[in-house]
């Protein structure tokens, strides 16, 4: 089965709302390949998703950057999957590396969150990573592993799932993974799939990478034969943003 290229802007905690208007110009200004070719999808901050909604070009789509872990009630603070559907959003963004690290998500607690967005009708852009620490002591694969493992146990069915790999020592740190690095990692994850969740489910799983992804090495990176796009954070705020969609096509003539 054909894996459509994704690529996904994680606006983490930035912008005003007369930045992210500009942004949203800029993007319903570009012009990009079909969304035969790519899938696109935004994450800007909560507060600002109604608007990005109402004024982002109909083949763009938006994310929001997490959800609460079940139906919502009184939890101070946080949005639940209900809200996110009530308000039409289609893709929620979890376990990132910064609520995993930052805010002490654990594997279960990403994996119960990721099964209960799914279970709200909401496709996940769901994040895994070693940091530079389990990177250099080798377990890599064991950590990234771990945490896709968290997520099988929960759910069954992964057509509206995109694995985002996102290694932490590349996040914001200009440090991009070599495309080698990232195809040894998303061909092990692609292995992980199939031997756990089944040949079906890793053929067709799309595995994206994130860290440091920007307009001049995104072309790289989109021609290794396992990663299925990007998620892209700092660059995402940026015009090349643009040239990061376009390498859709590179994968197009493989
Ligand atoms: O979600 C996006 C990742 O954290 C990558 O961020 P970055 O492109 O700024 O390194």
């Amino acid at each position: 089965m054909a894996r459509k290229f994704f690529v996904g802007g994680n606006w983490k905690c930035n912008g005003t709302a007369e930045e992210v208007k500009k942004i949203v110009t800029i993007l319903n200004e570009a012009e990009v390949p079909s969304d035969d070719v790519v899938e696109v999808v935004v994450s800007p901050p909560f507060v600002f998703l109604p608007v990005v909604k109402n004024l982002l070009r109909s083949d763009f789509h938006v994310a929001a950057q997490n959800c609460w872990v079940r139906k919502g009630g009184a939890f101070t603070g946080e949005i639940s999957a209900e809200m996110l559907v009530n308000l039409g959003i289609p893709w929620v963004i979890l376990g990132h590396s910064e609520r995993r690290l930052i805010l002490n998500e654990s594997n279960e607690f990403v994996a119960d969150k990721v099964a209960y967005a799914l279970s709200q009708g909401i496709k996940v852009i769901a994040c895994v990573g070693e940091t530079l620490e389990q990177r250099e002591s080798g377990s890599t694969m064991a950590v990234v592993a771990a945490q896709t493992k968290a997520i099988a146990d929960k759910v069954s069915n992964w057509v509206n799932i995109v694995l985002a790999y996102e290694p932490v020592w590349a996040i914001g740190t200009g440090k991009v993974a070599t495309p080698a690095q990232a195809q040894e990692v998303h061909s092990e994850l692609r292995k992980w799939l199939h031997d756990n969740a089944g040949a079906e489910i890793a053929a067709s799983t799309r595995i994206i990478y994130g860290g440091s992804v920007n307009g001049a090495n995104c072309k790289e990176l989109a021609d290794q034969p396992d990663v299925d796009g990007f998620l892209v954070g700092g660059a995402s705020l940026k015009p090349e943003f643009i040239d990061i969609i376009k390498s859709a096509t590179v994968k197009k003539k493989n």
